[in-house]
């Protein structure tokens, strides 16, 4: 069986991709590494049937039954839950449907899901609903799921994203298992996510199948070079954007404090004893496996965790629940996560969902002003997103979503900006831009950075206060160490 394309194109309303030949012989895995905000998930849509809107042209001869893991299948099956939140007929919040549930598809005897539960190190989340998993644990739950499908091969886009370093590590080894009893393909955005265990990498750029390699040649890193004076101009550009419009804060109050930091759900406790403080000028990064409560942590300075007010917290230098609104917090804060981008499901156009950001709104739904609209404008451009700015933001490619977040995030010049895990979908350029992005706001002063990445590579130079979180045997429960630069 194989699996080839000759002459194609993939239109979708926002992407295009052209493939010329590309041979995928029986059981071959690849990587498939996209560069320049060239898009795969037609490509992954149209194999695994999960998307009509693509118009095809040329021939694929696809004898596969494919199931596709990735961000946007990770948004539909929440947006799936969410049609179905029962929270209004319950005396409790309903987190969806529970982990052990999802994975039971029809058919699938109790032992196998025991077994994917065991490999994917979810015994312990079985009974957890989906809405309340960390970002790390729902991945795995999607990729597990997909499995219980029993598909002749699986589409993987960013498999590692959200990841911590030890789940990265056992998804490798368990990838490479897999991988000898189907074929695989599988995006990959970083050079240290490049599995060993592929056969070949395809490299994409420029909308279209540039090149293939087999993992030798793709150890001399010939494409890093051109990527990285790519990546340079546009940062450029950003930064030109941002001293523009800057203000630097001249506030000397204490960002962000928290006294003996508690949080617990009925059945367990997250994280304890937390004394940390945020000052002025400082910039911190958080760190800690998946569903260690860094995440949780954030939405209690963003003040969307309804264990907010029973924690001892300062804001930007006013004591929590002193009367401040949380409209006054959110207008100081810039915020780029997985969770927001879940839960931007306003049907505004791309143009409104940047413009947003003055407002702290999911979707527009105030006349802005010209210079807002302007700022706005001159943002997409550089994002290389102005020819969407009338398309409906969620018809965007996932990543051009995340890219069109940063923008609606540093659109008000911030104080606090709070990045978790921001570079998720993001290929290898969208990356260098994010990062250079954030390098520059801290170089600068221009806000304060707040950050978790799960990757050593993705340090900024200035981000040196760290707040790790390790778990405590004793307490059977996180608990934080703290450290600063003097
Ligand atoms: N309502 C809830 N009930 C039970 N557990 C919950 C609830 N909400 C969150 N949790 C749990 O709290 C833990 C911390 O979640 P959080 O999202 O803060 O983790 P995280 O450190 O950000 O993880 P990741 O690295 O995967 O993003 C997770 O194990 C999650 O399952």
């Amino acid at each position: 069986m194989e699996l080839t394309f000759k002459d194609v194109t993939l239109t979708s309303p926002t992407t295009r991709l052209s493939i010329k030949d590309w041979k995928i012989h029986h059981k071959e895995s690849w990587a498939l590494f996209c560069t320049d905000g060239t898009s795969i998930s037609a490509l992954f849509d149209n194999l695994g049937k999960s998307d009509d809107e693509t118009i095809v042209e040329g021939e694929i001869d696809n004898p596969y039954s494919w199931v596709q893991v990735s961000l946007k299948e990770q948004q539909r099956l929440l947006e799936d839950e969410l049609a179905n939140d029962d929270t209004d007929f319950l005396d409790k919040i309903d987190q969806g449907s529970t982990v052990a549930e999802l994975i039971s598809i029809k058919g699938m005897t109790s032992t196998k899901c025991q077994q994917l539960l065991e490999q994917l190190d979810l015994q312990h989340l079985a009974n957890t609903g989906f809405r309340a998993l960390s970002t790390g644990e729902s991945r795995r739950v999607m990729l597990a799921r997909a499995i219980a499908f029993n598909p002749d091969g699986l589409l993987l886009d960013d498999p590692f994203a959200g990841l911590d370093i030890q789940h990265r590590q056992s998804l490798q080894h368990y990838l490479a298992t897999l991988s000898t009893t189907m074929p695989i393909l599988c995006g990959i955005s970083r050079f240290e996510d490049m599995p060993a265990w592929v056969d070949k990498i395809a490299l994409f750029g420029h909308h279209s199948l540039v090149d293939t390699f087999s993992f030798d040649e793709w150890q001399e890193h010939r494409v890093i070079k051109q990527l990285t004076s790519q990546s340079k101009r546009q940062s450029e550009k950003v930064q030109q954007l941002l001293d523009k419009h800057k203000h630097l804060s001249t506030d000397s109050d204490t960002i962000f404090k928290i006294q003996q930091g508690h949080v617990a759900y009925t059945d367990k406790i997250i994280f304890t004893g937390l004394n940390w403080q945020i000052d002025p000028l400082q910039h911190w990064q958080i760190k800690g496996p998946n569903g260690c409560g860094k995440s949780t942590l954030l939405g209690l300075i963003f003040g969307d965790h309804p264990q907010c007010y029973s924690n001892d917290i300062v804001i930007f230098g006013r004591q929590r629940g002193s009367g401040e609104t949380i409209w006054q917090i959110k207008q100081q804060i810039g915020m780029v996560s997985s969770a927001l981008h879940l839960q931007y499901r306003a049907g505004c156009s791309t143009l409104e969902a940047v413009i947003s950001g003055f407002y702290d709104s999911i979707g527009l739904y105030r006349k802005p002003t010209k210079a807002q609209i302007d700022e706005a404008l001159e943002w997409l451009e550089i994002l290389h997103l102005s020819e969407y700015r009338n398309t409906p933001f969620r018809q965007l490619d996932y990543a051009q979503q995340r890219l069109a977040l940063l923008a609606r995030a540093l659109i008000k010049h911030p104080r606090l900006l709070i990045l978790d895990e921001p570079y998720q979908g993001l290929d290898y350029l969208g990356r260098m831009l994010f990062k250079n992005t954030v390098s520059y706001l801290v170089s600068k002063q221009l806000c304060q950075v707040l950050y978790v990445s799960h990757y050593d590579e993705d340090k900024i130079l200035g981000i040196d206060n760290v707040l790790s979180f390790h778990f405590d045997e004793g307490l059977q429960c996180y608990r934080a160490k703290i450290n600063t630069v003097a």
